[in-house]
């Protein structure tokens, strides 16, 4: 699949590319780009359905996402980058550092998991978003992604998120649950080479702290980090996880 991306920074400079959390868009990572154009040409992509990204109908799998990253490297002639990912995001950089890992030079894991406790509510909002559309969850699922505290303070960014998951097409948004629901990584995380920062919110309900800290401990030599955050650490804690980053990167 031919998914929608930007490259932006300095030509020549070394690629990062940043992966996207479930219903959101490229526009996730608009904080980190005057950091990371410091240093790097950022490679910023729209999962299948989502943004710019066309979609499919039926049940997607996990491996289908990563594929449709590995199609874009090849295409952008890439054969290795540092990723940096958001959630399922970051679901799919664990992914490609576990079965690709000569693709894969330095990692970033923010509010993840590498599997979730259970499959059912993903199944559910999968049925729910067929029937109804992706507008009919966007307020409940973007009330978890940040703080009421950050929330009351930046009404015009939450709505612009629940905007774009709104926008985002409802096959698109649903097969992406199902890849959710049958989500287990954590056979991968012992293979993973490449140097791993992982990032977790303190306030996080859908990837909780405790889960990151599983996953960080499973990836050899990996670091732990904590920021004051709900889901969508890069945006509420956008100076800190930043910076972890660039260390890191
Ligand atoms: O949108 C959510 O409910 C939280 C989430 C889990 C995986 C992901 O990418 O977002």
């Amino acid at each position: 699949m031919k998914l929608h991306h930007e490259l932006s920074g300095p030509p020549g400079a070394p690629v990062v590319v940043l992966g996207n959390s479930l219903g959101t868009t490229t526009a996730l990572w608009d904080a980190q780009l005057p950091a990371l154009h410091e240093r790097f040409r950022v490679l910023r992509y729209d999962h299948r359905g989502h943004g710019g990204s066309p979609s499919a109908p039926g049940s997607y799998r996990l491996d289908d996402l990563a594929d449709d990253v590995l199609e874009l490297l090849d295409a952008l002639e890439l054969p290795r980058v540092s990723y940096c990912g958001a959630s399922m995001g970051a679901m799919v950089g664990m992914w490609l550092a576990g079965h690709a890992p000569e693709r894969i030079e330095r990692l970033v894991l923010c509010c993840t998991v590498s599997t979730f406790t259970a499959a059912r509510p993903w199944h559910d909002r999968a049925a729910r978003v067929r029937a109804a559309g992706t507008a009919a969850i966007a307020r409940e699922v973007v009330g978890r992604w940040f703080t009421p505290e950050f929330a009351g303070r930046f009404p015009e960014l939450v709505g612009a998120f629940e905007a774009d998951l709104s926008a985002v097409d409802d096959d698109g948004y649903a097969g992406c649950c199902d890849a959710l629901a049958a989500l287990d990584l954590r056979s991968v995380l012992t293979a993973i080479e490449a140097p791993t920062a992982v990032i977790s919110g303190a306030f996080d309900e859908a990837t909780p702290a405790r889960c990151g800290r599983a996953v960080a401990e499973a990836i050899p030599g990996a670091t732990f980090h904590v920021v004051p955050a709900a889901h969508l650490v890069n945006v509420e804690a956008a100076e800190e996880v930043s910076a972890i980053m660039l260390k890191h990167l």
